[in-house]
């Protein structure tokens, strides 16, 4: 778009000193007799001077009667100075042969022994004049099996430096407009396969966009000085022309769900037979690719008519983007349609800006597609996030069930008290920091005495009862720094950080008088006082490594318990 922008004024035609060849042109049905020498009697113009009818341009002269021969002429003008002067001739239908007063000067085909030949391609053509070429007889000698028959568009005579200039002028737009149309077509077919099932789809728009970019840059006239193969870019552009309806066809066919969509499906399946068909038989050689061109007009014809007739009264019910679309696609359709009635004669010769409609259809189905596209990406985005949100909620729960799973293999569930392997960890913790704060650590190891005696005579329940009543005590009893731990069965620890054996030793001996006062009961039955022993030791005091106390505290407790139970015995 920028490009085309700074382009503007470059290719806005410049004023060159060019002369239009619109006067004085005559024509002549048939083809020349020729000469005893070989020469074309008409060529030099004389002896069938009577014959000569004047036209206003050397193209379709009246009563044409299925005739394939026509010769034009025309007189140059007298006027300017030239240095190398050029005969330019927009295009010819169909093969040519340029004499001036009885010189061949040019020639565009191949013509046999009955000066006929075959379509050789519509290019522009360059004749080469003589200095001296004023005021003298230029003929044109013509065979065409075509609708049209003579010269096409425009005649100008200009010096060749200028012709350059003045087609590049004329074609950059076109040139720009295929090259973005093309890219245009790339862009859509990535987006096609990374994308699909969104309502505009992007397949036809990249065929639509491939389609138009290639038929411009093949009608471009400098496509010729690129590739001087002028039957090849015909070729092109029949392709892509013939494409356009396939295209437009598969883009509309999914609006609908009813009847219409098959007959919009069954419109572009006719183009696309006729695209294969048209093309196979002009390069089987069975017919001319020119002739395929009005066959295909007037099916296109028929075909937009049939479209407008099944869109128009849908048209109110259409959305914003569904309307842009057709009215963008209308104002591409009437200009295919003037450039098609431009070509046949039905309107002046003129050059109608076809590639700009085109490339406003593509630039219209992208910025609605892109539209689209945003809209699903932002959709997904929203999705994503709530998505996000879900997950984060998610975790969170799994977090707090986690932390309960890891409170429940810590702790033991009938005294509520921590458990033997929290009581390890805490220890191997413990021990670390002590030996590097150097302060005290003091593990006193509790065990319940006679127990047995108690599951033995009142039950395991009532066992219970008394393990989950003593491990209340003990929470109760010593300070909330002090961690208490159920080992297993009727053993308890108690680890105390910074205290030393001896004044632990005081506070476990009164733990054990409380006990002994006390009277336990299980379901309002009373099961006597239950005594306990203790066995204690200290870090630094009884070993050098923390984790040691364990042994220490277990070999105190069993001093208590051979001493008689119901004490407390500090390691020695
Ligand atoms: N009710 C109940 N009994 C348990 C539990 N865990 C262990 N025991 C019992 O506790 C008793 C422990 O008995 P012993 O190891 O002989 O010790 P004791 O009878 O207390 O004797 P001393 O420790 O020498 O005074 C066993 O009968 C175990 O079955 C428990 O969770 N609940």
């Amino acid at each position: 778009m920028l490009l085309l922008i700074l382009l503007g004024p470059i290719a806005a035609p410049a004023q060159v000193s060019t002369i239009s060849l619109t006067d004085g042109w005559e024509y002549l049905w048939g083809d020349s007799p020729i000469a005893d020498d070989g020469t074309l009697v008409w060529a030099s113009g004389e002896p069938a001077d009577a014959n000569w009818r004047s036209i206003d341009f050397p193209s379709n002269p009246p009563d044409r009667n299925g005739r394939h021969h026509a010769w034009f002429r025309t007189t140059l003008p007298m006027d300017g100075e030239w240095r190398d002067p050029v005969l330019y001739i927009y295009s010819v239908d169909l093969i040519v042969e340029a004499y001036l007063e009885g010189q061949r000067i040019y020639r565009y085909g191949n013509f046999n022994a009955r000066g006929e030949g075959h379509f050789a391609g519509w290019p522009w053509h360059m004749i080469e004049l003589p200095q001296d070429f004023a005021g003298k007889r230029l003929y044109f000698r013509i065979y065409s099996n075509y609708t049209d028959i003579g010269l096409w568009g425009e005649v100008k005579l200009m010096e060749h430096a200028e012709l350059l200039g003045y087609l590049f002028r004329y074609s950059a737009v076109d040139l720009i407009i295929s090259i973005v149309c093309l890219l245009l077509a790339f862009l859509a077919a990535v987006l096609a396969l990374i994308q699909s099932g969104t309502r505009y789809n992007f397949p036809p728009i990249a065929l639509f966009s491939f389609a138009s970019g290639l038929m411009i840059l093949a009608d471009t006239q400098v496509s010729q000085l690129l590739l001087n193969i002028p039957l090849l870019w015909d070729y092109l552009a029949a392709g892509g022309y013939y494409t356009l309806p396939i295209a437009i066809g598969l883009l509309l066919e999914h609006w609908y769900t009813d009847t219409r969509m098959r007959l919009i499906r069954r419109i572009w399946q006719a183009h696309l037979l006729y695209l294969i068909a048209a093309l196979s038989v002009a390069l089987a050689g069975w017919v001319n690719l020119s002739t395929t061109f009005p066959v295909f007009d007037l099916l296109l014809v028929t075909s937009l008519c049939l479209l407008m007739a099944v869109i128009a009264p849908r048209l109110p019910r259409l959305n914003g983007e569904q309307q842009a679309i057709l009215g963008s696609f209308a104002l591409f359709d009437l200009l295919l349609l003037a450039d098609m009635a431009v070509a046949h004669g039905l309107l002046p010769w003129t050059r109608v800006p076809v590639s700009s409609g085109a490339l406003i259809f593509a630039l219209a189905l992208v910025a609605i597609s892109l539209r689209e596209y945003s809209r699903t990406h932002k959709e997904l985005k929203r999705l994503n996030l709530r998505l996000e949100q879900e997950v984060a909620q998610r975790t969170g729960e799994l977090q707090t069930l986690v932390k309960r799973l890891e409170n429940f293999s810590y702790t033991d569930p009938l005294t509520g008290l921590h458990n033997r392997r929290y009581f390890n960890e805490l220890l191997e913790q413990s021990a670390a920091q002590a030996r590097r704060q150097g302060y005290s650590l003091t593990l006193v190891m509790i065990d319940i005495d006679h127990f047995k005696r108690i599951n033995d005579r009142y039950g395991h329940e009532a066992g219970d009862s008394v393990l989950a009543t003593i491990a209340q005590r003990l929470t109760q009893y010593f300070r909330e720094a002090d961690v208490i731990c159920r080992l297993g069965g009727e053993e308890f620890a108690v680890l105390m950080h910074g205290t030393e054996a001896y004044d632990v030793k005081a506070r476990t001996e009164a733990l054990l008088e409380t006990l002994a006062c006390t009277i336990q009961h299980h379901q309002e039955m009373p099961l006597g006082p239950v005594t306990i022993s203790c066995g204690i030791a200290s870090y630094p005091l009884h070993a050098t490594d923390p984790l040691a106390l364990v042994g220490l505290a277990d070999k105190a407790l069993y001093t208590a318990k051979h001493a008689g139970r119901a004490r407390t015995h500090v390691y020695a």
